[in-house]
C-alpha cells in the first residue's frame, strides 16, 4: 500500500471542509491539548480522522439526481463487545440502508444481523486505517476496509447513498408545483395566475372547500402574493448556478492536475454502479465470476478489466490509472454499469491503451483524488478566469439563497396566518355555540381571582397542556360546560382584550384556535407556539436604545475559523468541559466565560418590572422570562468560544443606564467555576457557573450544575431556578447551532404562593425551523393549578396570554448592524470588553479588560492573540505549581464559599470588591500579576 504514495494524512479531507489548508493556522489544532494523550501513536490516529460532509459528491448526470447504484462486500467490523477486535461481515449498502449478514450468502436469505440508515448517520473517516464510522445515535458501526481501493469505494458509495436520500427525503424540485396548481385550479380555489406557486397552492388544496370565506381569503392571498413564484425563478437560477460551479471546479482541478478525467467523473462512475467488491470466483473454465446478480450485465457491457498474467496483477481499470487492485489485497470488483453509454465507451477505448502507466508508481484512487483536493495556485490565466468564476457565481448564490429564505419565511408567516385566522371562523361559526370535546388538563383550573369576560366565546388552545391520552380519550364528547370551559373563555376573552374588539377577535388574534379535540399533545405544543409566535412578531420592537455612548462595533472583524480542525481538539478533550478546553484564537470569541455571565443580565430591566409588580404570579412572568432571556445569546454565537478565564481572574460591568453593577471572578480551577454577583436597587443576582459535557460523536451537551438567583428588593423575594441543558449539534462542521431544552423550575425561596414551570421544548428532527426553540410555561399556585401560562420561542420573545393585559413580556432587541461580521454579537455584548480611559485606572489589573490576548484577537491581531493565549495559560500553569510547591491553595479574592439552602456549595460575594474599589482604590492594593 505505501506504494500508493505517502499522503494519506493530508489535512485535506475528501471530502469534509473541516480541515481545509490553511497557510495560516497550519498549527496543528491538537497540540496544545496533546499533553492530555499517553503517547505520540494515539495524537496520531486522533488526528487522522475526518468528518465527512456530502458537498463534493458527484451524482448529477443532465441535471438529475442519479439513484446510486448497489455496494456489497466484506469488511470487518469492530466487535461490540467487548469492544475489541473486528470480524468479517457481509454488507450489503442499497437504496441509502447498509445492512450486514455474517456471510454472503446470509444475504440471499434474508438473515440480516444489522441495519442503518446512512443519510441518518454522521460518517468519519480515517484514510490511514481504511476505517469508516458510522454513527446514528442509537447505532454506530465501528468498519474497516481491507484496502485502499476498497475504502475509497465504499466511502465514494456511502456519500453518494447519504446525499441521495436526503435530496430524496427534502425534494425542492419545481415539477410537482405544476400538478398542484393544476389540482388547486381544479377545486377553483386559485386563478390562472397561481400556476407554479408551488407551496401556497399545495396549502389551498388542504383548505376544507365547503368554507368560502376560507377558500376565497386563501385564494385572495395566493393571487396577491406572487413571491414564491419568483422565489421558484430564484431556485431554479441557484440550480443552474450550481451546476456551473461544480463544472468549474471540476475543469479546474483538471486543468491543474493535468489530467483528463476529473475526480467528479470518477465518483459518479462509482457512486452510480451496481458493485459486488467480492473477488470473482473461478469457474470450472476457468472464468472469473462476480456476483452472480452482476456477472452477465457486466459482461454484456464490456466491463474493463486487464489482467496481467506475469506479474499476478489484477487490474481492474476503470479510467487511465486509476484503478490497481493486486491479488493480495483487493480481490477484484465487479461492476454493473448502469448505461452511462459515454462513459463505458471512454472506457474501453481510449483507456485501455495507458495502461503501459500502471505500476508501483500508480497513485491509489484516494491519491489520485485527494491530489485533485490539495490547494493548487492557478497559474495559468484560464485557471485563474475560472476560479474568478466560482467565485462571483458562489456570491450570486449566497444572495439568492438568502432572499429566497427572506421571502419564504414572510410568505409561510402570512399564509399561516391567514389559515389559521380563517380556521377559526369554520371551527366557530357561531360564538355561542360550545365547541364539544374540549377537554382541559385538571391542573388547568380558573384562578379564584380572575374575572370572565362578559362576551364569552369558546376559542382556546387547552391541548397546550393536555397530556397524552389514548386515541379513545381523545374522541369528542358532548357535556355540560365545566369549570375547564370557563378557564377556556377566559383566554379567549383575553384575546378580546388584545384586540380591543371581541367582533375582530378571532382574525386579529393569533391566540385563540378551537381545534383541540383531537390534536395530540406535541401538536399542541407546536400549535400554540405559533399562535404565541404570530402574537410576537406583531408586537413592535422595543425602541432602539437611545445612545448609551457605549461603542456600537467591535474594532475588527470576526477571524474566519472555517479551516480549524475541531475533531481532534475535541477528541483530545474528551471528558474536559468543553467551554474549558483552550482552543487557538481563531476559534475564540473577544468576550470570556465571566463577561458571559454578565450577558444574562441584557434584559434586566425584566427584573426591574418584576420588582414593580404587586401580584406575585404576575411577577413570576416576569422573572421566568427573564430567566429565558438569558438563552437568547445563543441565536448567532455558535462559531467561537468564549475564552477560559484564569483562576483569579475578575471582571466589572457597572451599568447606570440598567441600574445595575456585577463582578465576577474565576474562583476555581478544578472544577473550572466562575461566580458573578450583580445588584441594582431593585434586584441582586448571583450565580457561581460550572458544567458538565456530554459527547455524542456529532454533538455536544452542555450540563450546567449549579442554580441562578435573584432577589428582588420591594417584596423580599429570593428566586432560584436551575439551567437547561444546552446541546451544540452538528458541533465539527459549519451548520452547527445551539439548542436549550430541558425543564426549569423556579421557586421562591421566601414565600411559596408561587411556582414556575418553564419546558424548553427539544425539538424533534424532523420538525421545520419555525418550530424550533419553543418554549412552554405555567405559573402555578400552591394547590399546582394554573394561574399563568406564557410561551414562545428563547430566540424571538414570550408571550403572556393570561395577564390582565396579554401581552409579549419580553423580545430580545434586534441584532445591530453587521453583527454577523462581529461574533454574532448583540450591542450589550460588544459593549462587555470595551476599555475606555476613564475606567482603566479604576480597574484591578486582573480584569479581564485588560487581559491582552482578548484584546489582540478583538482588535484582529489574531496570530498575535494566539501567541499571547499561550503564554498566559503557560504563566497560569507556573503560577499553579508555585502553590502546589508551597502546598498552598488558590483562594478566591472577592468571593467565598458557602452552602445554599439544600447543602450545595455556593459561591457568594464577600462584599469588599466595591468598597476597595473605592477607597483606597486597586492602585493601592496588593493584586495578582496574571498576564
Ligand atoms: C468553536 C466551537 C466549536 C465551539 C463553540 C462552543 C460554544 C458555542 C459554546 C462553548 C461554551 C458554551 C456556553 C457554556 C455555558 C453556557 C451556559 C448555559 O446555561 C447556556 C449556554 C452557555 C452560554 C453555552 C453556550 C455555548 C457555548 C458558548
Amino acid at each position: 500500500m505505501d506504494s500508493y504514495g505517502p499522503p494519506l494524512d493530508r489535512s485535506h479531507s475528501l471530502a469534509s471542509g473541516l480541515e481545509k489548508s490553511s497557510p495560516t493556522w497550519r498549527k496543528p489544532s491538537h497540540s496544545r491539548s496533546s499533553s492530555t494523550l499517553s503517547s505520540r501513536h494515539s495524537r496520531q490516529i486522533i488526528k487522522d480522522w475526518e468528518v465527512v460532509d456530502d458537498l463534493h459528491v458527484e451524482m448529477h448526470i443532465g441535471g438529475e439526481m442519479t439513484p446510486p447504484g448497489i455496494c456489497e462486500g466484506y469488511l470487518l467490523k469492530r466487535r461490540k463487545w467487548p469492544l475489541k477486535g473486528w470480524h468479517k461481515r457481509y454488507f450489503v449498502l442499497e437504496a441509502g440502508i447498509l445492512r450486514y449478514s455474517k456471510h454472503q450468502h446470509d444475504v440471499s436469505r434474508g438473515r440480516v444481523q444489522g441495519s442503518l440508515d446512512v443519510s441518518r448517520a454522521v460518517m468519519s473517516i480515517n484514510k490511514k486505517s481504511n476505517r469508516i464510522d458510522l454513527d446514528a445515535g442509537d447505532i454506530l458501526y465501528h468498519v474497516k476496509a481491507k484496502s485502499h481501493e476498497l475504502f475509497y469505494i465504499w466511502v465514494t458509495k456511502l456519500q453518494a447513498h447519504r446525499l441521495f436520500k436526503k435530496s430524496e427525503a427534502a425534494p425542492v424540485h419545481a415539477p410537482a408545483h405544476g400538478a398542484a396548481a393544476e389540482r388547486a385550479q381544479r377545486n377553483g380555489a386559485v386563478t390562472a395566475s397561481s400556476a407554479g406557486l408551488g407551496g401556497s397552492a399545495a396549502a389551498s388544496e388542504v383548505l376544507p372547500s365547503a368554507d368560502a370565506a376560507v377558500n376565497s381569503k386563501v385564494s385572495a392571498w395566493l393571487r396577491q402574493s406572487h413571491e414564491p413564484d419568483a422565489c421558484a425563478q430564484e431556485l431554479n437560477r441557484c440550480h443552474l448556478d450550481l451546476s456551473e460551479i461544480n463544472r468549474l471546479i471540476q475543469r479546474l482541478q483538471a486543468l491543474e492536475a493535468g489530467q483528463t478525467f476529473t475526480n467528479g467523473e470518477l465518483q459518479r462512475i462509482i457512486s452510480t454502479q451496481n458493485l459486488s467488491l467480492e473477488k470473482p470466483k473461478k469457474s470450472k473454465s476457468g472464468k472469473m465470476w462476480g456476483h452472480s446478480r452482476t456477472l452477465s450485465t457486466v459482461e454484456a457491457l464490456g466491463m474493463v478489466r486487464l489482467v496481467c498474467e506475469q506479474r499476478h496483477w489484477c487490474y481492474w481499470y476503470m479510467f487511465n490509472r486509476l484503478l490497481l487492485f493486486t491479488p493480495n489485497h483487493t480481490l477484484g470488483c465487479v461492476f454493473n454499469p448502469k448505461p452511462i453509454r459515454g462513459i463505458t465507451k471512454s472506457l474501453s477505448s481510449s483507456h485501455l491503451s495507458s495502461s503501459s502507466h500502471l505500476g508501483a508508481s500508480v497513485p491509489s484512487i484516494p491519491d489520485y483524488v485527494y491530489s485533485q483536493l490539495s490547494p493548487q495556485t492557478a497559474a495559468s490565466p484560464e485557471g485563474r478566469k475560472l476560479q474568478q468564476d466560482i467565485c462571483s457565481m458562489s456570491l450570486r448564490v449566497l444572495a439568492s439563497l438568502k432572499s429566497v429564505h427572506e421571502t419564504l419565511s414572510q410568505e409561510r408567516q402570512k399564509l399561516q396566518e391567514t389559515w389559521e385566522q380563517n380556521h377559526l371562523h369554520q371551527l366557530n361559526p357561531l360564538p355561542e355555540v360550545r365547541q364539544p370535546g374540549l377537554r382541559l388538563h385538571p391542573g388547568l383550573r380558573l384562578h379564584p381571582g380572575l374575572r370572565l369576560h362578559p362576551g364569552l366565546r369558546l376559542q382556546t388552545d387547552a391541548s397546550l397542556f393536555l397530556p397524552p391520552q389514548p386515541a379513545a380519550a381523545r374522541a369528542p364528547s358532548r357535556r355540560a360546560p365545566s369549570v375547564a370551559d370557563s378557564a377556556a373563555e377566559y383566554f379567549d376573552a383575553s384575546d378580546d382584550v388584545l384586540c380591543g374588539s371581541s367582533s375582530e377577535a378571532s382574525d386579529e388574534s393569533g391566540l385563540s384556535d378551537g381545534s383541540t379535540s383531537n390534536s395530540e399533545p406535541d401538536d399542541g405544543h407546536a400549535s400554540a407556539t405559533r399562535k404565541y409566535r404570530a402574537s410576537i412578531s406583531r408586537t413592535p420592537n422595543s425602541a432602539v436604545p437611545k445612545s448609551t455612548g457605549r461603542r456600537t462595533a467591535l474594532p475588527a472583524h470576526c477571524p474566519d475559523n472555517s479551516h480549524v480542525g475541531l475533531m481532534a481538539i475535541l477528541y483530545n478533550n474528551i471528558g474536559k468541559d468543553l467551554a474549558r478546553v483552550s482552543m487557538p484564537a481563531p476559534l475564540n470569541e473577544p468576550v470570556n466565560l465571566l463577561q458571559r455571565l454578565c450577558e444574562e443580565l441584557e434584559y434586566s430591566e425584566l427584573l426591574d418590572t418584576a420588582n414593580a409588580t404587586a401580584d406575585p404570579f404576575q411577577r413570576m412572568v416576569y422573572v421566568a422570562a427573564f430567566a429565558i432571556s438569558g438563552y437568547s445569546t445563543a441565536t448567532f454565537r455558535n462559531r467561537y468560544k468564549p475564552f477560559n478565564p484564569v483562576l483569579g481572574e475578575t471582571y466589572e460591568c457597572v451599568r447606570e443606564d440598567r441600574g445595575f453593577r456585577l463582578i465576577s471572578e474565576q474562583v476555581c480551577h478544578h472544577p473550572p467555576i466562575s461566580a458573578c454577583h450583580a445588584e441594582s436597587d431593585s434586584f441582586s443576582f448571583w450565580q457561581d457557573q460550572r458544567w458538565k459535557n456530554k459527547f455524542w460523536g456529532k454533538s455536544v451537551e452542555i450540563l450546567p450544575t449549579g442554580m441562578v438567583n435573584a432577589t428582588l428588593s420591594r417584596y423580599g423575594d429570593h428566586y432560584e431556578w436551575n439551567k437547561v441543558v444546552t446541546c451544540i449539534h452538528n458541533v465539527f462542521s459549519q451548520q452547527r447551532y445551539l439548542e436549550h431544552y430541558g425543564e426549569v423550575t423556579i421557586g421562591n425561596l421566601n414565600s411559596n404562593v408561587c411556582t414556575c414551570r418553564i419546558t424548553f421544548v427539544k425539538s424533534r428532527y424532523w420538525s421545520s425551523d419555525s418550530s424550533k426553540n419553543e418554549v412552554q410555561g405555567t405559573v402555578l399556585d400552591q394547590s399546582g393549578s394554573v394561574i399563568h401560562r406564557f410561551g414562545g420561542l428563547w430566540h424571538e420573545g414570550i408571550f403572556c396570554d393570561t395577564l390582565p393585559t396579554p401581552k409579549c413580556v419580553w423580545k430580545p432587541h434586534p441584532q445591530p448592524k453587521d453583527y454577523l461580521l462581529y461574533y454574532g454579537f448583540s450591542t450589550f455584548a460588544m459593549e462587555l470588553n470595551e476599555l475606555t480611559p476613564d475606567l482603566e485606572p479604576l480597574l484591578p489589573p486582573t480584569d479581564s479588560r485588560l487581559r491582552p490576548d482578548q484584546r489582540m484577537l478583538e482588535e484582529g491581531r489574531v496570530d498575535e492573540a494566539d501567541r499571547m493565549k499561550d503564554e498566559i495559560e503557560e504563566i497560569q500553569r507556573e503560577r499553579r505549581k508555585e502553590l502546589a510547591k508551597r502546598g498552598e491553595e488558590h483562594v478566591p479574592r472577592f468571593f467565598k464559599k458557602s452552602k445554599d439552602s439544600c447543602g450545595r456549595d455556593v459561591w457568594l460575594t464577600n462584599g469588599t470588591y466595591w468598597k476597595l474599589r473605592d477607597d483606597p482604590g486597586f492602585a493601592n492594593t496588593e493584586n495578582l500579576i496574571l498576564w
